[in-house]
């Protein structure tokens, strides 16, 4: 089994997630059972993107319960959308959220941090689909409150999930065909990397765009999860990294 992780921009709009179904349909082909893990729609100002969600009331400043509570919100609209979508294309799935996916959390909210998965519910939905839709960016705490997971997390969230479910890889789909030497936003001398170890990505990390959230990259390296990064919309070969 392998987990696909799309972002932001891979769940845009209906367009971008028909090539996210077209990468689904094609891993559930090839690798049988798919973990999905999605991220809110959009970036910045879009409806239902985390930013938005953030920004719905000043008072999430009094309550970052409740502020973690909203945010996490947009990546469960996702889920559905998805869900609906793929069932739409003939794609058979399942959305496990909450406490379902058995993603516990500590720490801050806002910033927590993965404590334990019981992939249990997960295993059992792969027996009867190939395909489970997990949100990204959340867990729960000990006291059953939502907690988000810092920003980038749902790419945490894929990798963890990977190792717990000892997938063979994980895959991140976005807007650039691969790892670049340096951010292409940046400048213009860059070239794309084909193979590349978790060790070598880290400094490529520390910037405020990273192309990968630099603590899944670490969770990755510590558990020795290889990592695919491919453009959403490329038919060019991404980037491997391997532990
Ligand atoms: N070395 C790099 N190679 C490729 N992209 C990079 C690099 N460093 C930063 N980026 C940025 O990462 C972005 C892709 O990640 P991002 O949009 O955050 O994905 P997601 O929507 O999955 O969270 C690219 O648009 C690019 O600007
Ligand atoms: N939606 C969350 C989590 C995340 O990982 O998003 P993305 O995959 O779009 O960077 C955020 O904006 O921080």
């Amino acid at each position: 089994m392998i987990v696909q992780k799309f972002g932001g921009v891979a769940m845009k709009d209906k367009q971008t997630r028909k090539v996210c179904i077209g990468h689904i349909k094609s891993g559930v082909e090839r690798h049988q059972n798919v973990v999905v893990v999605v991220s809110a729609i959009g970036r910045g100002d879009d409806p239902y993107s985390t930013d938005s969600l953030l920004h719905l009331t000043d008072a999430f400043s009094s309550s970052k319960a409740a502020s973690d509570l909203a945010a996490s919100c947009g990546e469960l609209i996702a889920a559905a959308i998805l869900s609906a979508e793929l069932e739409s294309a003939g794609v058979s799935n399942k959305v496990l959220h909450g406490i379902q996916a058995g993603i516990w959390t500590t720490g801050d909210f806002g910033d927590g941090t993965i404590s334990d998965i019981d992939p249990t519910m997960i295993t059992d939905s792969l027996t009867e689909t190939g395909c489970v839709i997990i949100p990204g960016f959340q867990g729960m705490n000990e006291f059953g409150q939502v907690m988000t997971i810092g920003r980038g997390g749902s790419d945490l969230t894929a990798v963890a999930l990977g190792a717990a479910l000892r997938a063979s890889h994980v895959e991140f789909f976005k807007d650039v065909p691969g790892i670049m030497s340096s951010d292409p936003r940046i400048g213009e001398n860059y070239k794309k990397i084909e193979n590349m170890t978790i060790h070598q990505l880290l400094p490529l990390l520390d910037t405020d765009r990273p192309v990968i959230q630099k603590r899944a990259a670490i969770y990755a390296m510590k558990k020795a999860i290889p990592l695919y990064v491919r453009g959403i919309a490329s038919k060019e070969n991404g980037t491997w990294v391997t532990p």
